[in-house]
């Protein structure tokens, strides 16, 4: 196990503009850490800059405590795992797996020994024998886990490693990946675009965009408490609304982008502990489209909106309902809510509680 300092890393591919800009991430030991980001925010280029195939512009990376950017790659004591699997192809299960311990010269029996560990890790047991176009998608990814793992690793990176999957094996995958993982405690970094993925399977995230850090946090600590704009609407769906002080005792807000059927502006009241530039008077605010409540009828407390599209995923109902003159809103109604499903053009009443509505940074200059 290993712990991982990622210190104001700046990347420049030739004259162009930086590509990383000042990232700094602290990797702790035995973490699984997903690097999480739009394509081209910079992902691969830092994993390439942490395994040692790829030199940085400017920063460091220690590990340990130890500085690695002066050493070779294979020096660095790290399993890679990519999209593509990498497998030699014209190589059995086994010796695919052996190879690195090969090249480290390991004798036969300790080959051997590493080999079916690793194979019976990734529950490959018996089928060393074969070779990799006789495995299955999800199996030769396996069996580049267990090559990666072979060498006995301190740290595993993962470069989009389900890529390549459809969506069933995906799913599996990612719990055997997890697991794995925790069997074997490896500080392991892993790169996605897949929001999902890297909530399911992380300890923390670092949300990337642009060659910038965004926020690092907990997959809870990023959903309920994102940074920013961009970290809200990344990660799940989201509303927001820019809103200008119109009660301070109360804490309540009249939105400028949503307006009701009555044509004023809907009105929004904000925990206090949720506003913290409420002194600012006029704010961004984010609610979750599940923290909406939906009631049939009308209520003091609630805002007629009608149904614009309706999408049906089995244990929800995504709705996109306007609020009438301007403005439109997501929710996520958990199934069975509607005893009959609504149609679009249909009206029904949404409200919300004070603790349901957060201010949040507009995205960050520069980013
Ligand atoms: N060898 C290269 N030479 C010049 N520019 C490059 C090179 N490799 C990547 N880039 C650029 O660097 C930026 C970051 O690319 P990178 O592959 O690190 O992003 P990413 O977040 O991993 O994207 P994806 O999810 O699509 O793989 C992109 O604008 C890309 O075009």
């Amino acid at each position: 196990m290993s712990r991982i300092e990622i210190k104001h890393i700046t990347h420049r591919y030739q004259e162009n503009d930086a590509v990383l800009k000042d990232v700094s991430y602290a990797i702790r030991s035995g973490e699984f850490f997903s690097l999480l980001g739009p394509s081209g925010c910079g992902k691969s280029t830092l994993l390439n800059i942490i395994g040692g195939f790829l030199n940085p512009t400017e920063g460091s990376v220690e590990v340990d405590g130890r500085e690695i950017l002066h050493l070779p790659s294979y020096q660095r004591n790290i399993g890679m795992v990519f999209q593509s699997y990498a497998l030699f192809p014209h190589m059995t299960v086994f010796k695919n797996i052996a190879y690195g311990l090969s090249i480290k010269k390991a004798g036969k029996d300790e080959i051997r020994r590493r080999v079916a560990e690793c194979l019976d890790l990734v529950q490959l047991s018996g089928l060393g024998d074969r070779m990799p176009h006789q495995l299955s998608g999800g199996q030769q990814q396996r069996v580049a886990i267990a090559r990666a793992l072979a060498n006995s690793p301190s740290i595993l990176m993962l470069d989009e490693p389900m890529g390549n999957l459809d969506a069933k094996l995906r799913k599996e995958m990612q719990v055997e990946l997890r697991a794995i993982q925790q069997r074997t405690g490896i500080t392991t970094i892993m790169v996605t675009h897949d929001q999902e993925e890297a909530m399911s399977m992380s300890d923390r995230i670092g949300i990337m965009q642009n060659g910038t850090v965004q926020q690092v946090g907990t997959p809870y600590e990023i959903y309920r408490t994102p940074a920013n704009s961009f970290v809200a609407g990344f990660l799940g769906n989201v509303n927001m609304t820019h809103a200008v002080l119109a009660d301070p005792a109360t804490h309540t807000y009249l939105s400028s982008d949503w307006t009701d059927f009555d044509g004023q502006p809907v009105s929004i009241r904000v925990a206090p502990e949720n506003c913290p530039l409420s002194t600012v008077g006029n704010a961004l605010f984010m609610i979750r489209p599940e923290r909406i409540e939906i009631s049939l009828e009308p209520r003091p407390d609630a805002v007629a909106v009608a149904a614009e599209s309706i999408v049906y995923v089995g244990s929800a109902l995504q709705i996109t309902a306007s609020f009438g003159k301007k403005g439109r809103l997501f929710l996520d109604v958990s199934d069975p809510f509607f005893a009959v499903p609504p149609k679009v053009g249909d009206r029904f009443y949404i409200a919300w509680k004070p603790g349901d509505f957060r201010a949040i940074a507009e995205q960050e200059a520069g980013a």
